[in-house]
């Protein structure tokens, strides 16, 4: 039987039995009735409660509905206000949303489901048989047991709701205030501290902090301290937005829990009227089955009653028009009952798919809410591990921040104990340093007072120095210039002594080439003992040579000019000089008076050693060194330094009547180093080379002079000296009938001969002391001539060669050098002049008139031919010596021996 049967003949049960009862009895059937009109409008009744609890129950769902649009409101509120961790956050956000609008839904749907239970009671009440009200019990309990599933679901939820807020409280409490953060905190006040401290001894030793070693440190960990600071404030700002962020998240969760306990609150409301719903259920259910069993055992006993057929049918016919009325109008009520019942059938399926809907939407929700239970705690867990992380994080960040604190606080502390040692230390040096400023101070006020009493003081010691200084400058000075005449003097003295005429000898060796001739035997030998003696071994006789010093073949350039050295300085003294080289072709004259580039000789080293001694003298000094260059050939003077070499130049008497004689056309150049020397002999050979076809056999043939004059002027004294150096490379002096000579060779020679005679005589004339000196009867002598006389020093390098075939040529040279010597300083001379010596210390008055009289200015080129122009010999040793007697010098010329005649071998082959 269906369910549908089973309804119909559950509801048809009343008129069944009314029809029997109708049939068998009218009082039953009036009962009957009577109750089934009180049963409907019980009916009726309880239909009017249920539609207005249902009402109850649709403004209950807007309630809901309400409180979840706020619920999204707060969660909406909630992920706006959400900054930190914001992923897991957004996650757990859209769970609770879901978890609400589920917990909303389900709410709504359950309330739906409640609502509409109630309707399900009064059609289960009016229709259904037992066994269809124990199924309806049965689905009533699975009903709500699911409520009182979800029910506890919720509460579960709010647990965990709880325990997630607790555990946020607890992460918040722990994040406020950790051993770490106080530990930080502590450090923190710490620093505050030291910074203080650090602020005030930096306020107190301001001053001695600025000599402070440590400063520089100071500075640089103060400035690492105020960026920590910076640090931990700025960590504490993060805390504090971290704290704010959690209180916002608290406040929300907060708001959330309250709603949610609101919606529970309501739920729970909602639960009481249900159940009140359903006892109240259960109570009409109790009454109507009272009332059916009442009716039924009231029907029984009327059943049971004996039937009374009179009276019934008295009753029947009497009223059965009445009966046949009511009994349509009861069935025409029952038709209309059953057509509500129809209608309440209906309702009663649909409210049962409702409910069927109800029930598996309830089994989607309770999927979901594992579902959403499941990615709660995935969420959970991910909070749970990003606090973790964030937990070691924040505890090494703490860490690292604590112990970086704590070894900055303890360099601080030692750079704090070193800056009060230094304190310490720096007082009593501060203090010392007060004393001295204030000493210093007085000092400096003092100052001026004591400068310009310190200056008038310096001042007049000065003027006194300057006295005192210019007083013994002056003496100085004299002692000085007397000092220098007397050097003067004694140079000359020494000079004199040794001669003015002397006479050197010079061997050369023998050359590479000469070796392997047959007569290059070495005739020349010398005496160990004696550098003045020169044996000669000519033709098995052993002759002896005296001469003032023989240099032997192995001398070397600078020996000899050792010896001639002194007469170079008595020029840069105002004396003439003259030096000669003499001897044969080939004998080593141009060796000894030019050298080679590489050992230059006398000349090149002469004008060396004036130079030096120039320089020496300056600043005192001025000198000026001219050169002039002139070649005799043939009785020709030639300007080797002028621009035509092939010019003749001429010897004239001045026309000023001062009877001096010049060289008119002469070239003179000025030279201050070796390099203009070196310049002044490159043109001078290169001229000599220009006018002759063969430069070595026309030097053997002409005289070549080298002219250096020496003009100085003392600033200091006002002096003025002008000494000439000669230095005279001569012709060979070989004989004519030996060399064989003719034609122009045969001139040649004669010249050569002539002035070389003149030579002599010149020097016999001096030594003769003979009222006429020949200077005129040779170019030479007449160009020599203010360098011969009066005290002017001569030096005669005799040059011989070595070798056997030279030897009648080196005996006549050496002869002619013997006499030449003789002339000066024979035995008679010496003595005379040891006796001059004597009579130098025992006549006071001449030698201090010598001594103290400045060097004469000799007659310079042009030359003076006053002397030549004598007649006497005392107006010839007069003119130059005259003057310098007019400046209270006396000649020495006036001492030599006239005894010695000088015609020598010189003159043998005229
Ligand atoms: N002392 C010496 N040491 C080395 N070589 C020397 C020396 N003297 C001369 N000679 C050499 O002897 C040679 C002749 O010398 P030098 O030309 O000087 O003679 P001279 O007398 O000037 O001849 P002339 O009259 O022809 O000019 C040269 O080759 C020179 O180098």
């Amino acid at each position: 039987m269906s369910d549908g049967e089973e309804e119909s003949s559950f509801l048809s049960l009343p008129n069944s039995v009314l029809q029997r009862h109708c049939l068998t009895s009218d009082l039953s059937e009036t009962a009957t009735s009577e109750q089934q009109q009180l049963l409907i409008q019980t009916l009726q009744e309880r239909v009017c409660e249920f539609q207005a609890r249902l009402r109850n129950e649709d403004a209950a769902k807007q309630l809901l509905q309400t409180r979840d649009h706020q619920l999204n409101h707060d969660n909406h509120h909630y992920e706006e206000h959400s900054s930190f961790n914001q992923e897991p956050q957004e996650q757990l956000r859209l769970n609770c949303v879901q978890l609400n609008q589920a917990v909303s839904s389900t709410g709504v749907r359950n309330s739906g489901a409640l609502t509409q239970r109630p309707l399900d009671f009064p059609s289960t009440v009016q229709v259904s048989k037992i066994h269809s009200q124990e199924q309806l019990q049965k689905d009533e309990g699975e009903q709500l047991a699911l409520i009182t599933g979800l029910c506890t679901q919720v509460k579960e939820l709010e647990e965990k709701l709880v325990d997630q807020t607790q555990e946020v409280e607890r992460l918040r409490s722990e994040l406020g205030a950790t051993d770490l953060e106080k530990q930080l905190e502590v450090l923190e006040s710490e620093n505050q501290r030291l910074k203080q401290e650090l602020r005030a001894s930096h306020t107190q030793t301001s001053c001695p902090t600025a000599h402070c070693p440590h400063s520089q440190d100071v500075e640089a960990l103060r400035g690492e301290l105020c960026r920590k600071g910076e640090e931990c404030r700025e960590r504490e700002r993060r805390l504090a937005a971290l704290e704010q962020q959690v209180q916002d998240r608290t406040g929300v969760v907060v708001q959330l829990q309250e709603q949610l306990e609101e919606v529970a609150h309501h739920r729970q409301q909602l639960q009481k009227q249900l159940e009140e719903a359903s006892c109240h259920r259960s109570q009409s259910e109790d009454q109507l089955t009272s009332r059916l069993r009442d009716a039924e055992e009231a029907l029984s006993l009327q059943a049971a009653q004996p039937p009374q057929v009179k009276y019934v049918t008295k009753t029947v016919e009497v009223e059965s028009a009445q009966c046949k009325q009511a009994l349509m109008e009861a069935q025409a009520r029952n038709q209309a009952l059953q057509e509500q019942l129809c209608v309440q059938r209906q309702l009663l399926r649909e409210l049962e798919q409702q409910l069927h809907e109800s029930q598996r939407t309830s089994g989607q929700l309770r999927q979901q809410i594992l579902v959403y239970e499941g990615e709660m705690e995935r969420a959970q867990g991910q909070l749970e591990a990003e606090m973790q992380s964030l937990e070691e994080e924040k505890n090494r960040v703490i860490e690292e921040a604590f112990i970086r604190a704590e070894s900055e606080m303890k360099a601080v502390h030692e750079n704090l104990a070193g800056v009060r040692m230094n304190l310490l230390t720096l007082q009593p040096a501060l203090r010392t340093l007060t004393c001295d400023y204030n000493c210093l101070k007085r000092q400096v006020q003092d100052f001026p007072y004591m400068l310009e009493k310190a200056i008038t003081e310096a001042k007049q010691e000065i003027c006194q120095v300057i006295g005192e200084v210019s007083s013994a400058n002056q003496e100085l000075l004299r002692k000085y210039k007397r000092e220098m005449n007397l050097r003067k003097k004694c140079h000359n003295e020494l000079v004199r002594l040794k001669g003015n005429i002397r006479v050197l000898c010079r061997v050369r060796p023998v050359c590479a080439g000469e070796t392997d001739a047959a007569d290059t035997k070495n005739i020349v030998t010398f005496d160990l003992d004696d550098d003045a003696v020169l044996y000669l071994s000519n033709k098995g006789k052993l002759m002896t040579f005296e001469l003032d010093k023989v240099f032997p073949t192995q001398a070397t350039q600078e020996e000899v000019f050792q010896e001639v050295q002194s007469l170079v300085t008595s020029c840069i003294d105002g004396f003439n000089i003259c030096i000669f080289a003499y001897g044969q072709t080939g004998s080593g004259k141009t060796y000894t008076m030019e050298g080679v580039p590489e050992d230059p000789g006398i000349n090149q080293r002469a004008l060396r050693l004036l130079f030096s001694e120039v320089c020496e003298k300056k600043p005192d000094w001025d000198y000026k060194i001219t050169v002039s260059m002139v070649e005799i050939y043939n009785e020709t003077l030639r300007n080797l330094l002028g621009d035509n070499p092939n010019e003749k130049l001429d010897i004239k008497m001045c026309p000023d009547g001062s009877g001096q004689l010049y060289v008119p056309g002469l070239t003179e150049f000025t030279v201050e180093s070796v390099e203009d020397i070196n310049k002044v002999f490159d043109l001078g050979h290169m001229n000599r080379a220009t006018a002759c076809t063969n430069l070595n056999e026309h030097s053997s043939r002409s005289h070549a002079l080298l002219i250096v004059t020496v003009a100085g002027f003392n600033s200091s004294t006002g002096h003025r000296t002008s000494g000439k150096l000669n230095l005279v490379d001569l012709a060979g002096s070989e004989r004519i009938a030996k060399s064989g000579a003719e034609g122009s060779r045969l001139r040649e020679a004669q010249c050569i001969n002539k002035s070389l005679s003149a030579l002599g005589d010149v020097i016999n004339a001096l030594r003769s002391k003979h009222s006429h000196v020949p200077f005129r009867n040779s170019r030479l002598t007449y160009l020599l001539q203010d360098s011969l006389s009066g005290d002017s020093k001569t030096l005669m390098m005799v040059q011989v060669s070595p070798l056997e075939s030279n030897v009648s040529e080196s005996v006549c040279s050496l002869k002619f050098a013997q006499r030449v010597r003789t002339v000066e300083i024979g035995p008679s001379s010496s003595s005379r002049r040891q006796a001059e010596n004597s009579s130098t210390s025992s006549s006071p008055t001449h030698d201090s008139v010598e001594l103290d009289s400045p060097p004469v200015t000799p007659v310079p080129l042009p030359i003076s031919r006053a002397s030549s122009a004598g007649s006497t010999l005392s107006s010839t040793s007069k003119t130059p010596s005259t003057r310098r007697r007019s400046h209270s010098q006396l000649s020495a010329d006036s001492q030599v021996d006239r005894s010695s005649p000088l015609v020598g071998d010189g003159g043998q082959d005229e």
